[in-house]
């Protein structure tokens, strides 16, 4: 048996590993960690093609029963979930699970198309001391009901608002704001800013979210504290975003 730090990835399957599920067992496994990938949703992704078809509930519940019997979970990422029902399903399956879970409120991709038709009080009822929340802008200021969100103070503002509700951390993705790429990690009484250079994005680069939550919950699972894994995910999605590697 695997000796590494067992991963569970809960994402949609986006065949060409640019995002989703594909994207997350790649980043756990180059971060030395063990992925169990589960695919919440089969999605076809094209030029102009976009389809999705949900996996049933009952082969999500016994697709995480089946990995629970190999051995325990050290960590959980929450991708693409379809629906409440499956979502339901999931967090009956994991309910007594002892893990880190880090939650990456997607519910469009990059071009706009819907891949989730979960609600922003969905995701706020996830809410628990070792569930760390990875919003983008656009994303925090959808799960708090704002119009928008664009400067760091207002993403502190938000990320502290959505730990007030009960998250372990929030680390708000400040990556598309045209002044430098100043991510925000919120911690309950604590505000840390974590600079970096704008880097150039190769053209058509996908999935950085999806990179950067499966790295955050690989480093969690390895047993790194938040502010740590924090640091390591974001080194690594730069290094993607610079090299497409
Ligand atoms: C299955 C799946 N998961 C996540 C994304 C978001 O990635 P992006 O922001 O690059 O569209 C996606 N397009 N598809």
């Amino acid at each position: 048996m695997s000796v590494l730090p067992r991963v569970l990835l809960l994402a949609g399957h986006e065949p060409t590993g640019r995002a989703g599920l594909l994207a997350d067992l790649s980043t756990v496994r180059a971060l030395g960690a063990a992925p169990v990938a589960v695919p919440t949703v089969q999605t076809a992704q094209g030029v102009t093609t976009f389809q999705t078809e949900p996996t049933s509930a009952r082969m999500l519940r016994a697709q995480v029963a089946a990995a629970r019997e190999l051995g325990p979970l050290h960590a959980v990422k929450l991708g693409v979930v379809p629906d409440v029902l499956r979502l339901k399903a999931l967090r009956e399956a994991l309910r007594d699970v002892e893990a880190w879970w880090v939650v990456d409120p997607v519910v469009r991709s990059s071009r706009g198309e819907p891949l989730s038709r979960l609600s922003a009080r969905h995701y706020l009822a996830l809410a628990g001391p070792r569930v760390v929340l990875t919003p983008n802008l656009g994303e925090a200021a959808w799960l708090l009901g704002l119009p928008e969100v664009r400067t760091v103070e207002e993403a502190t503002e938000a990320g502290q608002r959505l730990v007030s509700l009960g998250f372990g951390a929030v680390f708000v993705k400040g990556g598309h704001r045209p002044q430098g790429a100043v991510d925000v990690l919120c911690l309950p009484g604590q505000t840390r800013l974590l600079k970096g250079a704008r880097v150039a994005r190769l053209p058509g680069l996908r999935g950085t979210g999806c990179r950067l939550a499966s790295a955050f919950a690989a480093e969690l699972g390895k047993g790194r504290s938040v502010a740590a894994a924090a640091r390591r995910a974001k080194a690594f999605v730069t290094r993607y975003i610079q090299t497409g590697r």
